[in-house]
């Protein structure tokens, strides 16, 4: 049968072959990495494998905390990992390094099953020190009751537990997610097929692998098959690099910040579209690098695009919003 990230890259591409509204562009892409900022000897001078530790826990700072505590506030974390533009001024690094301080201050109680299992709204807000109510704020408590409920039913209340049923494989720990914690069940319904997108399963795989570096709950041998994390910032970036296009109606509305209708035909276009554009992207650096080993894994690059367009933020044009609780 056909695993998780396996639907993802079929169903994106297969979004790409009909979508009208989002284009990619193969020649802004073939000049990218033909002699734009991702050819091969830039590629080689960036460090793409480096996993931006700024917002999170860090082992030598935080050595008194364990493994599995580490685990726990990943999760915690990309269990509210979505939508932060309601608010104008909450970002990503707010809520993870909030949550950071948070753990932090209670060594980690705040982040157990039992605390996530009954947080409420402005418990969390308290964790975060974000000044007025969190945008979708019951919503975000319900996730994490979610998540600590379940860990408490499957899983001895530990997050690290679920990581070493999966056996160092990515794509079963994204089956586990998916099957225990229906929050993070991101896919939806294009013409008539489901398309799968699973941005924030993905993306707590890629955390782990990340802040473990490879090693121990963060060693996946699979970890090449993640997909980049169809988030809102990523398309900013590819449509300043010309590798992707919007048809001028949805590029006006997007500007306009106009809210787009989660699960629309244009929304499913855009996250697909992102998704294929980086493999499409990769596919180009195999066929052009010299060295085979500099062109990077998917959530790689997907790494150095999303802090691109961080760093250019507010000098960018807007990202499109749609309000979900995906991404
Ligand atoms: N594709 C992709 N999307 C990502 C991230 C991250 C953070 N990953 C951490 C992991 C390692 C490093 O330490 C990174 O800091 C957040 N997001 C998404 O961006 C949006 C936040 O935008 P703004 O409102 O501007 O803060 C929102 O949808 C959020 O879910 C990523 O890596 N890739």
């Amino acid at each position: 049968m056909e695993g998780p990230l396996d639907a993802v890259r079929r169903t994106t591409a297969e979004v790409a072959e009909v979508a009208e509204r989002v284009k990619i562009n193969r020649a802004a892409i073939s000049s990218l990495v033909r002699e734009g900022k991702l050819r091969e000897d830039s590629v080689r001078s960036l460090d793409l494998s480096k996993w931006d530790e700024t917002d999170h826990l860090d082992p030598s700072q935080d050595a008194h905390l364990d493994n599995d505590t580490r685990c726990q506030y990943l999760f915690a974390v990309d269990a509210i990992n979505f939508c932060f533009w309601p608010d104008g001024e909450l970002e990503y690094e707010h809520v993870a390094g909030g949550l950071k301080e948070s753990v932090r201050r209670t060594g980690g109680a705040c982040v157990s099953s039992e605390s996530l299992a009954k947080v409420t709204g402005p418990e969390l807000r308290g964790w975060l020190s974000w000044p007025r109510p969190l945008p979708q704020e019951r919503e975000r408590a319900r996730l994490l009751n979610e998540l600590g409920g379940a860990l408490n039913a499957h899983f001895g209340g530990r997050a690290s537990e679920m990581v070493r049923r999966a056996g160092g494989s990515a794509s079963e720990l994204v089956r586990l997610i998916l099957a225990h914690l229906p929050g993070f069940r991101d896919a939806c319904v294009y013409r008539g097929r489901q398309v799968f997108l699973y941005k924030r399963a993905q993306i707590l795989v890629g955390d782990l692998y990340g802040s473990f570096r490879g090693q121990g709950l963060g060693a996946f041998r699979d970890v090449g098959k993640l997909t980049m994390f169809a988030d809102y910032r990523v398309p900013v970036t590819l449509l300043e690099l010309g590798v992707l296009e919007y048809d001028a109606d949805l590029a006006r509305r997007v500007r306009a910040r106009e809210e787009i209708a989660s699960g629309s035909e244009e929304e499913v276009e855009i996250r697909a579209l992102t998704v294929h554009a980086v493999e499409v992207i990769l596919e180009e650096m195999r066929e052009a690098f010299e060295d085979k080993a500099l062109v990077p894994k998917s959530i790689e690059l997907d790494w150095f695009l999303w802090r691109e367009g961080e760093n250019r933020r507010e000098v960018s044009d807007p990202h499109h919003r749609a309000l979900t609780v995906f991404y």
